[in-house]
């Protein structure tokens, strides 16, 4: 469904515009002009309020169902053996960010859509949290999403990478590329760099050992490829609005520079998912500003 867009235009009563003391209403490009002194306004807005917030629960419930699937299925797809643990736990770090992203336009074009968002991060905080530091136990979190199985993995990698998209979902949502970019190249760019880093890995960095020049470059490309489908995919919503040749270029600017921070040899003093969504949302600012083209 094409997002509710509801812009409310408050005139001050002696302001000249043709609709002062007036409310417009743009549903797709059809404005509704309501008097501001009627019953029916107010009636309308509460209606068109409670649809907005009716939407964003159940979006909401939507996506945090699909974070638990996401776990259930790599738990069970690792418990069979199907795939291994450092596998899966790569492929969760890819999805989580890309499908989370792309939940977005499920919720509505309210100012508090964002909050609703913010639920689902926040929550699994909460569940990183508690079966990080034991006070219960999950499994199924633990087998999808550690390394070794310990819970206290929970706590580092995983936590980081959640509390940036609470972060972005709360600073940048949907209404600039700075956070976008920046998650496309946190779970696509950093994970396609592990997996691919992994298995043809032999030729190592000249300045860290610990990781190769075709790691690197998996990181470019897939973060570069990641963030441009992104980018497009928020525009066809119409969230954002590019001038494609000069958004390629910026984009590719991100990718180089978030590409050579995760090279660095840092990991021990900042993990990749602190200093990658970082370097990315920093150059991002410089290069974006705050808008879209
Ligand atoms: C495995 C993860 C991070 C570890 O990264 P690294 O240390 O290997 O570099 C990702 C942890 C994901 C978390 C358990 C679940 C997050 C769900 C997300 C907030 C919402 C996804 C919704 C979507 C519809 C599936
Ligand atoms: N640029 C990169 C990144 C990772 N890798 C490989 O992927 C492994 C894990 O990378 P990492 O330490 O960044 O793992 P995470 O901290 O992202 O989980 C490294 O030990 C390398 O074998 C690589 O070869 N080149």
């Amino acid at each position: 469904m094409i997002p509710l867009l509801l812009k409310h235009h408050f005139s001050s009563p002696n302001s000249s515009n043709l609709f002062s003391n007036r409310t417009v209403f743009y549903r797709d490009s059809i404005s509704l002009v309501l008097p501001l002194n009627k019953p029916q306004f107010h009636r309308r807005t509460s209606q068109v309020c409670h649809m907005a917030a009716l939407q964003d629960g159940v979006a909401t419930v939507a996506v945090m169902a699909g974070a638990y699937t996401l776990v259930y299925t790599f738990d069970k797809l690792t418990q069979r053996q199907i795939i291994e643990q450092k596998l899966s736990r790569k492929i969760v770090h890819i999805l989580s960010g890309i499908l989370f992203m792309s939940s977005w336009p499920l919720f509505s074009s309210s100012a508090e859509a964002r909050y609703y968002a913010a639920i689902v991060p926040l929550l699994n905080c909460a569940r990183l949290v508690i079966y990080g530091t034991r006070l219960f136990k999950d499994e199924a979190l633990i087998k999808s999403v550690t390394r070794e199985g310990n819970p206290e993995e929970l706590l580092r990698g995983p936590l980081y990478y959640v509390i940036v998209l609470l972060f972005s979902v709360l600073v940048f949502w949907r209404d600039s590329p700075v956070g976008l970019v920046a998650l496309a190249m946190m779970s696509g760019g950093d994970g396609f760099a592990d997996i691919i880093g992994r298995m043809y890995g032999s030729t190592k960095l000249p300045y860290n050992r610990n990781k190769s020049w075709i790691g690197s470059i998996s990181m470019f490309v897939s973060g570069f490829l990641l963030s441009i489908g992104i980018l497009y995919y928020f525009s066809i919503f119409g969230y954002l609005h590019f001038a494609w040749d000069e958004a390629i270029v910026k984009v590719a600017l991100v990718s180089f520079v978030a590409t050579l921070v995760e090279s660095l040899p840092i990991t021990e003093v900042l993990d990749d998912n602190i200093s990658v969504p970082i370097a990315s949302m920093c150059t991002a600012l410089l290069v974006f500003g705050s808008g879209s083209s």
